[in-house]
């Protein structure tokens, strides 16, 4: 993207910061960039996530089970499992959406996830893709990663708020990371759904998210889109944990490149743990998933 590109978005960003000033003299609150207690994750364990013994009951009805789960830093991890397994609630107790009745997540090996709120929880370097794409439609690609900068955003900060070189670089990067280089001044509500993907990928990183959690990022993209997920996420890999729960095995193959560890969960546990080839010869697993 040339410089030009770039200053007009920022141009164009300050129009839509002036329009939310009128619109809203309150102050606005601020999601993004504040200090979380003074905490610090501690990674020095190399360990970037751990589950510990979650349980979690609806009415009754346990959606997690003693559920345990280890992310490394750096680590590519695939979560796969029947409708139902509680894949989705797992994500909702490390983001702070639902608090389990028993057991411990940590982030780094002193960060209890369990006191803090989910805002907090994302400030602290925790980001979260939801299956369907929510950008601001109304706004342009620069526009939308502009706005997930760590920054103030409160309408008086975004008004005066005026792009370092680096901030400018580091949208640069990330538009051509997420294959959207050369779309900086388009309305978000024109891209393709892969594309809108993507871009939701790009506002994560953005903030620069120790951990992602990625919840089916594939669904309803084509094959090329599906192709070019992976080798982004590949690239992602080392810089950022990354946990992807997701149905499509072929899409699990390209991430695990035959070596990694992905985790079936089944009813609240974890049913198997390994390579895709042995959970995938793993009966139990055939049985409960992968044979319907
Ligand atoms: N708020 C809730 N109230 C009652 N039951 C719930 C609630 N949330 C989830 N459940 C139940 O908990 C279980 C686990 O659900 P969850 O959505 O975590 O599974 P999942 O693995 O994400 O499934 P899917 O692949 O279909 O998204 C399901 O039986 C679900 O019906």
């Amino acid at each position: 993207m040339t410089p030009e590109l770039m200053e007009a978005g920022a141009e164009a960003l300050t129009r839509h910061a002036e329009a939310d000033v009128q619109k809203d003299s309150s102050g606005g609150s601020a999601s993004f960039g504040r200090p979380v207690h003074g905490l610090t994750p501690d990674f020095g364990t190399g360990v970037a996530l751990y589950v510990d013994d979650i349980t979690v009951s609806f009415d009754g009805f346990k959606a997690l089970n003693k559920l345990n789960l280890m992310i490394k830093v750096g680590e590519l991890r695939c979560i796969i499992g029947p409708n139902g397994a509680g894949k989705t609630t797992m994500m909702d107790c490390i983001t702070g959406k639902t608090r389990p009745d028993s057991g411990t997540v940590s982030f780094g090996q002193n960060v209890d996830l369990l006191r803090l709120r989910e805002n907090e929880i994302a400030e602290i370097g925790i980001g979260r893709k939801f299956q369907k794409p929510t950008v601001f439609e109304q706004l342009s690609v620069f526009e939308n990663l502009e706005l997930a900068l760590k920054a103030d955003r409160r309408p008086r900060a975004s008004l005066w708020h005026r792009l370092t070189g680096a901030q400018l670089d580091r949208i640069g990067e990330v538009m051509t990371l997420i294959h959207l280089g050369q779309q900086a001044q388009r309305q978000a509500g024109l891209l393709s759904h892969g594309q809108k993907q993507w871009l939701e990928i790009g506002m994560l990183l953005m903030q620069d998210p120790k951990l992602l959690l990625l919840d089916e990022p594939v669904a309803g993209m084509t094959d090329e889109e599906t192709e070019r997920t992976a080798e982004l996420f590949l690239s992602l890999e080392g810089q950022h944990s990354l946990v992807v729960v997701e149905h499509d095995m072929h899409f699990v193959d390209q991430l695990t490149e035959g070596k990694k560890t992905v985790t079936v969960l089944h009813e609240g546990s974890v049913l198997a743990e390994g390579l895709l080839s042995d959970v995938q010869a793993n009966e139990r697993v055939v049985e409960v998933y992968l044979g319907r």
